[in-house]
């Protein structure tokens, strides 16, 4: 039986037996199953000889069964008709009852249409460019045959790496390498994977003695180049999984120079969801005379069947509203949320985790430490629902996190490619699953591209009613902490900068982003700066330069924001502490609690972050509506209106610039909403006489808004004249002149002083009774001024 060791390199317990009998000659390179074996001494047990006999019978089954040539392209029968299972089962191929075993172990039984395709042509020796859906079983696919081929030769450690499986990611590796231990968990061979972001040092140790191996393509030339005793000369079967990820993350290079590591006579294995030109060339550097299975090659789509597919027009300035809402109508679901950047994922995290949309979030993205990737992937492939992982591309290709029910695509992917691995999280095997894609107004085009390439979405609505605003709660948020408003801000300036680089620019439109709104929808007070290098961050350069465009104002405000920051700034975290590992509800603390205790929490949980509770109950078909009126597939123009809500900051500032702002004087609140009293009024009259409302409505409130501070500072001044008036009649009326007033004064005990009378404290100068009967009759007087030229206004457009 296999074992893990400290390092996750599996072993086999029992493998040091044969060594010494292999060791003693190795095979001569490029040589099919039945030439390399005759060379090679076998074991004298009588399980060794039993095993002999089985590998000279299936050799002769290979020879007889799967060694005839097939056409260039082999699309199967049944290509993208039906579910993924074909009738053949593994038991009907020439493998080892080790293999079989394994199988059946991990319940595969029946072959799935790449692998029935695939496998008996790479057991017979064959290269094999593969191509079929996400989610299809290419895992098996190259599995089987690189543990049959080290069987059949009576692999051991003496022999070196015997193996390789390169893989574009790590997350994708460690998968690939749980597959092996189960299919091969009967066999006497050792497998390591080697991932970047572990010690070189403690994996150098180990690799001399593997004989297969699952690795990222970095490390795998590491060790080539710089582990003694690690030898790949001898290698028997290269897979290249992802291979076109695997270029396009610019791993070419790395890919040329394992090359030069490794023998030319080979058996080269190359898979993918989506072959694409740049495949092929490495497909002509890398393989000799390849297979071309491409199962899918017919089919009506290039994604599963069982994949509804949707896209939603989403502005810029709504997103981060609409995936919280989405979310939130989703909270029981398992879902994905792709965006473009590692800074995006870490601010939504965050916010996310304060704001609680209902479902547990999670985060993954290139940025984490190795151990912290590890965890989250195997915490996310465990929960079962309710739950949200935020990541980037990194978990796009090849992994297969069990019954995801959703897939988000907050951000349009850079390729149609991309997109085809992305939705393929889902729907795998033969599940069902539902994916939506935010598009942009001005990435709209994209939906063409996918049609052309036999991708089926259609156009939805989400229902206005469900989305709710969260940019009042973020900009509280960003507030209240200085490390989540840093992170805000680098998350717009990475959007904005991913955007300006992607290279199809039909799609990707940098100057038609709308900047300051979508800083605005992040919690933001203004849109970071993006610049050339550092763009948006808080570098000094880029504070002093903002300072200097700022108004004298905005500099004091943010003067008195960050004081308050300073004060509140929460402990700073260690990105990869243990605490920040933590899910927002660990399944394993969790108690178990009765439903109404559960939605008793879930209110609390809503009313805290200031959402209403009822509408977290909202279903998935609460909040999607399908676009009337349009074909299946075709664009539309799906909008989503959000209340405009007054954003006032903790520090008193309203935040949208044509926000109307109320006069906060004690007198000027209730002129305020006497005022508003008297639009009403009068918008009631004009409908009546028939002028737009909207027209109508917009003109008096910009007259209140630009009278009501003017209208504060005439009202003050007219009570200052008439106390002063009334001061001089009852002076007037002792018979006391002003200037023989002051010459008492001097002469008499002195008063006590008059308080100063500043802005906004009028009712400090005079007793507060009369205040408040002054300030009651300044409104009505300035509410009549205002009726009257108002009036005088509109019978002026009436008459
Ligand atoms: N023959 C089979 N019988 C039952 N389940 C299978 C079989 N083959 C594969 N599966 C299951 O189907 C799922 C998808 O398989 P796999 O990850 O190999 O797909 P893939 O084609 O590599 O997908 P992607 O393109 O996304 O990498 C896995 O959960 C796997 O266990």
């Amino acid at each position: 039986m296999a074992r893990k060791t400290n390092n996750g390199n599996v072993k086999s317990a029992r493998k040091a037996k044969a060594n010494s009998v292999a060791s003693q000659s190795r095979p001569s390179l490029r040589k099919s199953p039945r030439e390399a074996r005759p060379g090679k001494p076998r074991g004298l047990s009588n399980r060794r000889a039993a095993e002999e006999a089985e590998i000279r019978a299936l050799e002769a089954r290979i020879r007889a069964e799967c060694s005839g040539r097939v056409a260039a392209t082999t699309s199967t029968a049944n290509a993208g008709q039906g579910p993924a299972l074909t009738g053949r089962l593994f038991r009907e191929l020439p493998i080892s009852e080790r293999t079989l075993r394994g199988l059946e172990a991990s319940k595969y039984v029946k072959m799935t249409e790449i692998q029935s395709g695939a496998i008996p042509l790479a057991l017979s020796g064959r290269d094999i460019l593969g191509e079929a859906r996400t989610g299809s079983g290419k895992t098996l696919a190259f599995l089987v045959p690189a543990v049959e081929y080290l069987y059949r030769q009576n692999w051991s450690k003496m022999d070196g790496l015997g193996s390789v499986i390169v893989s574009p990611t790590r997350e994708l590796a460690y998968q690939i390498f749980q597959v092996l231990t189960n299919v091969g968990q009967e066999h006497e061979i050792s497998a390591g994977c080697i991932v970047g972001g572990r010690s070189l040092a403690e994996e150098q140790h180990a690799v001399a003695n593997m004989s297969i191996l699952v690795a990222t393509p970095g490390r795998l030339l590491q060790h080539l180049d710089e582990s003694p005793g690690f030898d790949a000369s001898a290698l028997l079967i290269l897979v290249i999984d992802e291979a076109d990820r695997i270029l396009d993350f610019g791993f070419q290079e790395t890919m040329h120079n394992i090359l030069q590591h490794l023998p030319v006579q080979r058996q080269t294995l190359l898979f993918s969801a989506t072959l694409h030109n740049s495949v092929h060339r490495l497909g002509r550097a890398a393989l000799r005379s390849p297979e071309v299975i491409s199962v899918h090659h017919n089919a009506k789509s290039r994604t599963p069947e069982t994949l509804k597919q949707i896209y939603m027009v989403v502005p810029l300035e709504k997103k981060v509203d609409t995936l919280f809402s989405f979310l939130r109508s989703h909270s029981q679901k398992k879902t994905i949320v792709f965006v473009s950047t590692c800074k995006q994922v870490r601010f939504l995290y965050e916010a996310f985790r304060k704001l609680k949309p209902g479902p547990a979030v999670m985060e993954l993205h290139g940025r984490q430490s190795l151990t912290k990737r590890m965890l989250i992937f195997q915490q996310f492939m465990e929960r079962e629902r309710a739950v949200a992982l935020l990541c980037t591309d990194i978990a796009a290709r090849g992994v297969d996190f069990p019954a995801v029910d959703w897939v988000v695509q907050a951000d349009c992917p850079d390729t149609v490619d991309s997109y085809i691995h992305r939705v393929g999280r889902t729907a795998r095997y033969e599940s069902t699953g539902k994916s939506a894609l935010f598009l942009l107004p001005s990435e709209k085009p994209f939906v063409d591209k996918l049609l052309q390439a036999r991708v089926g979405v259609r156009a939805i609505n989400a229902k206005q009613s469900k989305v709710v605003s969260i940019q009042q709660k973020l900009a509280s948020v960003l507030a209240e902490s200085g490390d989540i408003r840093h992170l805000a801000q680098r998350a717009f300036a990475s959007y904005v900068r991913s955007v300006r680089l992607m290279k199809d620019k039909d799609i990707f439109d940098f100057q038609a982003l709308p900047k300051a709104a979508f800083a605005e929808s992040l919690g933001l007070a203004d849109a970071p700066e993006i610049g050339a290098e550092g763009e948006g961050e808080d570098t000094e350069h880029n504070k002093l330069k903002k300072r200097k465009n700022q108004s004298a104002l905005q500099r004091l405000k943010d003067k008195i924001r960050e004081k308050k920051q300073a004060g509140k700034q929460a402990p700073k975290q260690d990105e990869d502490t243990e605490e920040e590992l933590e899910l927002d509800q660990p399944p394993s603390s969790k108690k178990k609690v009765g439903k109404w205790e559960r939605r008793q929490r879930r209110i609390a949980a809503a009313s805290k972050a200031g959402l209403e509770p009822a509408k977290e109950a909202a279903t998935e078909e609460d909040f999607l509506e399908l676009v009337e009126g349009q074909r299946e597939g075709l664009e539309s123009q799906a909008v989503l209106p959000i209340k405009k809500r007054l954003k006032i900051r903790k520090d008193g500032s309203a935040q949208a610039s044509r926000q109307h702002v109320f006069f906060t004087g004690k007198n000027g609140a209730k002129a305020s909403s006497e005022l508003a009293q008297l639009a009403d009024e009068l918008r009631a009259e004009v409908s009546e006489k028939g002028e737009s409302r909207a027209s109508f409505l917009r003109r008096v409130q910009d007259d209140l808004a630009t009278r009501d501070s003017s209208d504060a500072a005439l009202s003050r001044s007219r009570i200052q004249k008439r106390h002063q008036t009334m001061r001089r009649k009852e002076r007037a009326a002792k018979g006391v002149q002003d200037n023989e007033e002051l010459d008492c004064e001097s002469e008499s005990p002195p008063p006590s002083p008059a308080p100063q009378q500043t802005e906004g404290s009028l009712e400090d100068s005079v007793p507060k009774r009369k205040a408040a009967s002054s300030v009651s009759k300044i409104a009505s007087l300035d509410l009549e001024d205002l009726e009257k030229k108002a009036l005088s206004r509109l019978g002026g457009l009436f008459a």
